[in-house]
């Protein structure tokens, strides 16, 4: 049984993300929560000739049962932004809805996987973390920024200049996920850019986000290069720990100590996962100086995005 609940399934990443993994032959039980119209989703789904039964559920009643018995909880439920926000901007809301849902699948599945692709997932991820803490239910092996879109981004915009075969082109994104503290790593690669090419990249990547919203214009954010992004990470989350697949790599934003000597404990970094979640989390690479600044811009932003999120859930419990 390879139980897999998507929740906030009705929506723009929701639904592109659950019909992936209903194609995902892992998956046997496809459980869709959201507020509004999972059933008609899931019964749309539900044809589709694959083993995973899909079941749909709505409202907070339902939480419990969405998620009891999940292997994988995956979060897109919250808003998206429009032109002129910034992730951040998002936090009023979607940290209240992160809350909630965490504390169900605290209770109900604290063993799950959780993949958190609500933004501002910075702040998110501390706090899924900091609930599944207060339920003395935390494992920092199984809960996870979903960071894979920075990832996808940066092969495909780096293939454009490089001409080099995008799907074997891996360039690891650490760091977080919004603007300046996505870091991509373009020094790992063999191929040398010129200053104007590197700088031109690093903006594209850490942008990739805006340009996304600009062109939508007011209709939301990222959602089918998300659904794929989130759809990856959830099946290298099943080829280790339903498979056992050796050498399973992603860059994830986990609560981690590779960058704890410059003060945060959350970070995105390469990730080797296994049957019980992160295996090994490595350390920083070598930096190039150019590098180096963009990593100091990053430290910056995280701290106060993490603090962010972790003092949220303690005033929370202190009303
Ligand atoms: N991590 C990443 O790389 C990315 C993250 N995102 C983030 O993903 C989130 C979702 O984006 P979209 O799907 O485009 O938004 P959307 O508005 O299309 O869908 C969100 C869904 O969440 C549901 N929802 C709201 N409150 C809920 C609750 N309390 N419980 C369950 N479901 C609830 C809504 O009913 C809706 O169906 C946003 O916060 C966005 O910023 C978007 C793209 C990339
Ligand atoms: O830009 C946004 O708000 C959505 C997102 O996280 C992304 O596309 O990377």
């Amino acid at each position: 049984m390879v139980k897999v609940a998507v929740l906030g399934a009705a929506g723009g990443i929701g639904q592109p993300l659950s019909l992936l993994l209903k194609a995902n032959p892992l998956v046997t039980e496809l459980a869709l929560f959201d507020i509004v119209n999972t059933p008609g989703v899931a019964a749309d789904l539900s044809h589709i000739n694959t083993p995973a039964k899909v079941t749909g559920y709505i409202g907070d009643e339902q939480l419990g049962d969405a998620l009891k018995g999940a292997h994988v909880v995956v979060i897109p439920a919250g808003v998206p932004r429009k032109p002129g926000m910034t992730r951040d901007d998002l936090f009023n809301i979607n940290a209240g809805i992160v809350k909630n849902l965490a504390t169900g699948a605290a209770k109900h599945c604290p063993k799950a996987f959780v993949a958190v692709i609500s933004n501002p997932v910075n702040s998110t991820v501390p706090i899924v973390a900091e609930v599944f803490k207060q339920h003395g239910v935390f494992d920092p092996k199984r809960i996870f920024g979903v960071t894979t879109l920075d990832i996808v981004r940066a092969a495909t915009f780096v293939s454009e200049i490089t001409g080099a075969d995008v799907a074997s082109t891996n360039v690891p994104v650490i760091g977080g996920h919004s603007g300046a503290t996505i870091l991509p790593i373009l020094s790992s690669l063999s191929h040398s850019f010129t200053d104007a090419q590197r700088d031109a990249l690093v903006q594209r990547i850490q942008y990739g986000g805006d340009e996304v919203v600009k062109a939508k214009n007011g209709a939301g954010s990222a959602t089918l290069s998300m659904a794929y992004a989130g759809a990856r990470f959830v099946s290298a989350l099943l080829d280790a720990s339903v498979l056992k697949k050796a050498g399973v790599k992603e860059c994830t934003y986990i609560k981690t100590d590779v960058a704890a000597a410059d003060g945060v404990e959350y970070f995105s970094t390469v990730v080797e996962l296994g049957v019980d979640g992160v295996a090994v989390a490595h350390p920083l690479p070598s930096f190039s100086e150019h590098e180096k600044k963009l990593y100091a811009a990053a430290i910056a932003e995280l701290k106060v995005n993490i603090q962010k999120g972790i003092d949220f859930v303690a005033k929370s419990a202190a009303l």
